[in-house]
């Protein structure tokens, strides 16, 4: 059975570690941390984890606090088949040149930039593109629900070029030093924000331009999508699509779904690990083909929706199935994703 290594074990994390030991065909080798906060402490003796310390001069700190290290982030790297990223965005490069040192694989995620890997993935656009590699990144929570969508679209659709307004959260729910608070801010103030142009790193073929802005919310990004397309379908040509494809859920605002409140609502309706929403809701009132222009509102858990993703990105790095859609559906299985 291949090893996981998890590096940085916050928002995302903590929850790729969960998945990956959801698996049966791959195992935690073990977790880090640089502070000894709780989510350390919960690491180690709720979930029992490994952990490891990224900041080897910090141990004295997780002693005093009496919480036990396994050892270092290089000495977890040792004992791996593939390292999953999840540190903050940027501290990727200098952790490429350790991993490069080690000879071990590795999967970063959406806040590190394209041209660290060189590589990104999809599962559902581009699953056989690191199938193989040595380093993929999986792309960030929005590109990824930009991707599930357009793609699904695109196939029956031909897309001749999309735009999309991003609503985005102004910061996860346990960052209470961030905002905006009572505030709409453009960001970035530029056009296009990377989510598009990010779009084109797992799927070429499509123009996709965005913009994006922050609102006082700690839950779910909200997306406005505008296609314009080649073929002569419909809108229910666009819903049933939707409705086949798996990550994707067509969702009815008249049966109380008609906010990001009430989708978080859902998520717990429905027993998730987290309270997650791995799937992007589409509402399906919003699906409406003028023409040649099909326009749609979705919303992102941005928490959750690149765990599964994570899943398959280490099948695929690590050559454990070369069938994309074998490795959705054993993904979505042990996720319970609908
Ligand atoms: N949050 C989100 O909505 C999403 C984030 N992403 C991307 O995922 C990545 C991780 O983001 P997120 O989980 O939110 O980040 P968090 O800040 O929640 O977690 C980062 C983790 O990395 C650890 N860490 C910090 N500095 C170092 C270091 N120098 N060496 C090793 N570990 C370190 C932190 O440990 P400690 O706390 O102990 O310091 C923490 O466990 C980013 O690229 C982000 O863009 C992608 C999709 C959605
Ligand atoms: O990947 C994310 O957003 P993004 O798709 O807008 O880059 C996450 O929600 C992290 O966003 P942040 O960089 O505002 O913490």
């Amino acid at each position: 059975m291949k090893s996981v290594a998890i590096n940085g074990y916050g928002t995302i994390g903590k929850r790729v570690a969960d998945a990956v030991a959801a698996q049966d065909d791959m195992k935690i080798i073990g977790v880090s941390k640089t502070r000894p906060n709780y989510e350390a402490r919960t690491a180690v003796e709720e979930k029992g984890y490994d952990l490891y310390i990224g900041i080897p001069e910090k141990e004295q700190l997780f002693k005093d606090a009496g919480i036990e290290i396994a050892g270092t982030v290089e000495n977890m790297i040792q004992e791996a088949d593939v390292v999953v990223d999840c540190t903050p965005g940027s501290i990727g490069p200098q952790n490429l040149e350790m991993y490069k040192k080690a000879g071990i694989k590795a999967i970063y995620q959406g806040g590190e930039d394209h041209e660290l890997t060189g590589l990104s993935f999809n599962a559902i656009s581009n699953y056989d593109d690191s199938y193989g590699a040595d380093y993929t990144r999986v792309v960030s929570c929005n590109t990824t629900g930009l991707t599930r969508t357009l793609y699904t679209i695109d196939k029956i659709a031909d897309i001749k070029k999309a735009r999309a307004v991003m609503v985005r959260r102004g910061s996860d729910p346990s960052e209470v030093k961030k905002g905006p608070i009572n505030s709409i801010v453009p960001n970035p103030p530029t056009v296009p924000s990377h989510h598009g142009p990010d779009v084109k790193t797992v799927m070429n073929r499509i123009d996709v331009t965005t913009m994006a802005l922050l609102v006082p919310t700690t839950l779910m990004h909200q997306h406005n999508i505008m296609v314009e397309i080649n073929n002569n379908v419909e809108t229910e040509d666009i819903v049933e699509a939707l409705e086949k494809r798996s990550r994707v859920l067509v969702i009815d605002a008249s049966e109380g779904l008609g906010s990001t409140a009430e989708l978080m609502e859902y998520a717990k309706e429905l027993g998730r690990n987290r309270n997650d929403l791995y799937e992007i809701p589409v509402w399906r009132e919003s699906i409406n083909v003028v023409e040649n222009e099909l326009f749609y509102m979705q919303a992102v858990h941005q928490e959750s929706d690149v765990i599964p993703e994570n899943i398959d990105a280490i099948r695929a790095i690590l050559e454990i199935e070369s069938d994309k859609e074998k490795s959705i559906a054993k993904t979505n299985k042990s996720m319970g994703i609908l």
